[in-house]
């Protein structure tokens, strides 16, 4: 066997998110043929690649076709989050910015983000959790952590902070800088107090940074989006009417063209209530599949149910996220955490193939 001949038939394989084979993709490293034995790695875009168990067979068969025999294939999963943009000068080391938000409050917007944070990290990527909701911050409540006090620093006269660490993420909110004092912004200076805080916190490498928005679509989203550059955003609601006209809502401020954030999905919580002991009784007590439905009429990504579970209410208040104890809740948030990175993924693919267009000079 070759190295040529390994590459030929891995270039049969495809990345069925992507549309394209993973040698075109570049995602084959280190390929090595001793011993009986031929050995790559296949660089996913995302550890929490859900198809990574297909893609890791798709090689095995297409390269054993090839080698016939008396050859074990062995490859290698391992990843590399693709960043939404290079270089930006904001937030520089922070590959993907992604937006958590709602048409309207108490959907379970900080809920998701707390627990979507957790999910992806878990998966192993590097993750923080910036809670922008600079009017109620719950991430001091839901962490366990609302007498921390993040160090600030100076560098080139400036005041840095580093994010408070909890549960393996870097967490920042304005709850830390506060305290129990309510703070009163008023629009411009809610943007730019938002932009500094972001700004000025040392995130360091992070594959990703959710932030919690605010709940409806005012001037900070508008601030933050112009400001930020987001890799996309995610939509929370719930099954109700009155809750899926809001999406309609928050659909259209990301897709205005001149915020032209891609909707990475959107995902329904309190979709069903379950008892705990019991997840196979299901209960839709608001309605099914709102969100579904609602996702196919924008064209955007469904990505995921998030049932009522009287945990989820507990844990968030008792400053341990429902994710982090196994079970159903777990489940719903670990699947949720896979269809965001891959959605990014995808999201960042296009990106970079529209730009590759752009570039391309068309004789
Ligand atoms: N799936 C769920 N099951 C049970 N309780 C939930 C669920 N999702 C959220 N909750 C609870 O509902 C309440 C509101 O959730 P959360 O604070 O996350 O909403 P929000 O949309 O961020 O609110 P706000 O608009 O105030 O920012 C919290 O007490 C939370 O624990």
């Amino acid at each position: 066997m070759t190295k040529e001949e390994v590459i030929k038939a891995l270039s049969t394989v495809q990345d069925p998110d992507l549309n394209q084979d993973l040698v075109t993709l570049n995602m084959i490293k280190d390929l090595e043929i001793s011993d009986g034995q031929i050995r790559f790695q296949v660089v996913l875009t995302t550890p929490a690649c859900p198809l990574k168990e297909k893609i890791k067979n798709d090689c095995i068969e297409a390269v054993s076709a090839v080698a016939g025999e008396g050859w074990e294939v062995v490859p290698e999963m391992t990843s590399n989050v693709t960043a939404a943009f290079d270089n930006t000068p904001v937030l520089q080391g922070v590959k993907n910015v992604i937006a958590v938000a709602s048409g309207k409050g108490g959907v379970g917007k900080s809920t998701v983000s707390a627990n979507l944070a957790l999910a992806l990290a878990r998966n192993g990527a590097k993750v923080g959790l910036l809670d922008a909701d600079i009017y109620g911050p719950s991430v001091p409540t839901m962490f366990n952590c609302e007498r921390e006090m993040p160090e600030v620093h100076k560098q080139n006269g400036k005041d840095i902070i580093t994010p408070i660490e909890q549960y393996g993420i870097k967490l920042m909110s304005i709850g830390f800088l506060t305290g129990d004092n309510a703070v009163i912004w008023r629009g411009p200076m809610a943007t730019s107090a938002l932009k500094q805080f972001i700004g000025d916190t040392e995130w360091g490498e992070l594959d990703y940074l959710v932030v919690d928005l605010p709940p409806g679509t005012g001037d900070i989203h508008l601030g933050l989006v112009q400001n930020v550059p987001l890799s996309g955003a995610v939509i929370v609601t719930t099954p109700q009417k009155v809750a899926l006209a809001d999406v309609k809502k928050g659909i259209n401020m990301f897709l205005q063209p001149q915020i032209n954030v891609p909707v990475l999905g959107i995902v329904e919580n309190m979709a069903y209530f379950t008892p705990e002991e019991l997840p196979e009784n299901k209960y839709f007590i608001f309605g099914k599949d709102g969100g579904k439905e609602m996702a196919e009429k924008y064209g955007v990504p469904f990505l995921g149910e998030i049932p009522i579970v009287q945990s989820i209410r507990e844990s968030g208040d008792s400053g341990y996220p429902a994710i982090m104890k196994e079970g159903v809740t777990a489940e719903a948030f670990g699947k949720l955490a896979e269809e965001v990175a891959r959605q990014t993924a995808i999201s960042n693919a296009k990106r970079s193939e529209a730009k590759q267009q752009s570039a391309t000079p068309n004789f």
